[in-house]
């Protein structure tokens, strides 16, 4: 098969298989072995038919693109008995050998049409799909890669069987975080948008925004504060009372301008999502040192929203799949402005929704996520909490709005030169 299967995928019996059972965490792990063996036993109680398709293409960003439809374009096609469960393939302790897709167990009383579907896929070169079928014993099953269509869909050469794996003690997307849902320097978040330049046009106009001098250095002569946290948290709030307070500059990331072209970004996969919003820091950062040569800066959201909601994003489940604290991945670009205080507002998840609904405005996905999913939220306040360089203050939010501003004046008092 001159299909790109075998060299992207590695050997196949190297790779653990990594089953998202109820996107709350509880990952069903398996690897491949030649010789016929009982399988996990999670498996033996599966009863449906099952099978796996993995996005493995050579562009990283038609992949991702195509991951990000796939799920929409399965729901659609295949019979409303088929579940999808993430499935994730990887190299232990290989760094960017993650391969995403779907597991798929169909109960339908219509075999042919997922294998129809399914084989429709698997023509495509960014594609790969599996079969996984039950030994007579019911104990075994086998994995059989598909080689092309419907009709000619198994290469029985390559017959593999499931076995239990040990738990990785990391979530799989670790794995492939760095410069796909994190970007450590701005050459990195350039490439991305610069590669997506011919699908979204919109790439260009936000790269020509983007310096090209490194202010990292550069010591501004006053001091920059940044506000975090949650959304309804009171960054608007307190931005505005403090830039009143100590006359000084407001600035948010995204900055304003890019404000016409966020909505586009936010439709996209997070590969090219996060691209800008790290361009977004960058942009920000030029503004900041301008600014800060002449006043204190406020800034409403910075680098850690921006690697908190990317981390916290990619893995599932809870806090526990989080890298860990003292993690590389929470460290700080080294090219990226650096502020002299990073405030992190806090607030009860009670309060905050009553909040929320006080202002009835609209809310973006990841917004809505935050309110339904409190493991995510969980997920993002923690990772904000692991962010380093500078580590972010704890701020209760709960109290009146006056309180909480008196108590950040004496934080900027003990922490900044004004
Ligand atoms: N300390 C406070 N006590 C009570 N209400 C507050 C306090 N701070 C802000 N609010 C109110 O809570 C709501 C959310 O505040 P705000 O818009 O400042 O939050 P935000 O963090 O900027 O939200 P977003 O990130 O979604 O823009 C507003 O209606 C605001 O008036
Ligand atoms: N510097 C930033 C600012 C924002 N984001 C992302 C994270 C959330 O998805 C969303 C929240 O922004 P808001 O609705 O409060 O304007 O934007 C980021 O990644 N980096």
């Amino acid at each position: 098969m001159a299909k790109r299967s075998m060299s992207l995928l590695g050997q196949w019996s190297s790779r653990v298989f990594s089953i998202d059972l109820d996107k709350r965490g509880a990952l069903l792990n398996f690897a491949l072995t030649e010789k016929p063996q009982q399988a996990p036993e999670t498996f033996r109680n599966i009863q449906e038919r099952c099978y796996s398709v993995l996005v493995c293409g050579d562009d990283r960003i038609q992949s991702a693109r195509f991951y990000w439809g796939l799920e929409d374009l399965l729901r659609n096609e295949l019979p409303a008995e088929c579940e999808l469960l993430p499935v994730s393939s990887y190299l232990p302790h290989v760094k960017d050998s993650l391969i995403r897709g779907y597991f798929l167990k169909d109960a339908s009383e219509c075999p042919s049409l997922t294998r129809r579907v399914l084989g429709a896929l698997g023509l495509s070169e960014q594609v790969q799909v599996c079969s996984y079928l039950r030994g007579p014993d019911g104990g075994r099953w086998s994995q059989q890669l598909w080689s092309g269509s419907e009709n000619q869909n198994m290469d029985v050469s390559k017959t593999c069987y499931v076995v239990p794996s040990e738990e990785a003690n990391y979530h799989p997307s670790v794995l492939n975080m760095e410069n796909s849902d994190v970007f450590y320097c701005r050459a990195e978040a350039c490439k991305v948008l610069q590669e997506s330049c011919d699908i979204i046009p919109e790439s260009r106009a936000v790269l020509e925004l983007v310096g090209k001098t490194d202010a990292s250095r550069h010591s501004p002569d006053f001091p920059v504060v940044v506000i975090e946290g949650l959304d309804a948290t009171g960054k608007t709030t307190l931005t505005e009372s403090l830039r009143e307070a100590l006359g000084a500059r407001l600035l948010r990331s995204p900055p304003q301008c890019l404000s016409p072209w966020r909505a586009v970004f936010d439709r996209e996969p997070p590969l090219i999502r996060r691209a800008f919003y790290a361009l977004g820091n960058y942009i920000t950062a030029e503004q900041m040192g301008k600014e800060a040569s002449q006043a204190p800066v406020i800034v409403d959201r910075y680098w850690h929203s921006t690697a908190s909601y990317a981390i916290a994003t990619a893995v599932s489940g809870p806090v526990s799949s989080l890298p860990p604290e003292g993690s590389p991945l929470f460290r700080w670009p080294p090219d990226l402005l650096q502020p002299s205080l990073v405030v992190l507002l806090t607030l009860d998840p009670q309060e905050r929704k009553r909040r929320l609904e006080a202002r009835g405005q609209g809310q973006t996905d990841e917004e809505q996520e935050l309110d339904h999913n409190l493991l995510f939220r969980l997920r993002v306040e923690e990772a904000y909490r692991r962010v380093r360089g500078p580590a972010c203050v704890v701020v209760d939010a709960g109290p009146s709005a006056d309180k909480v501003l008196q108590q950040v004046l004496l934080l900027i008092k003990e922490h900044c030169r004004l």
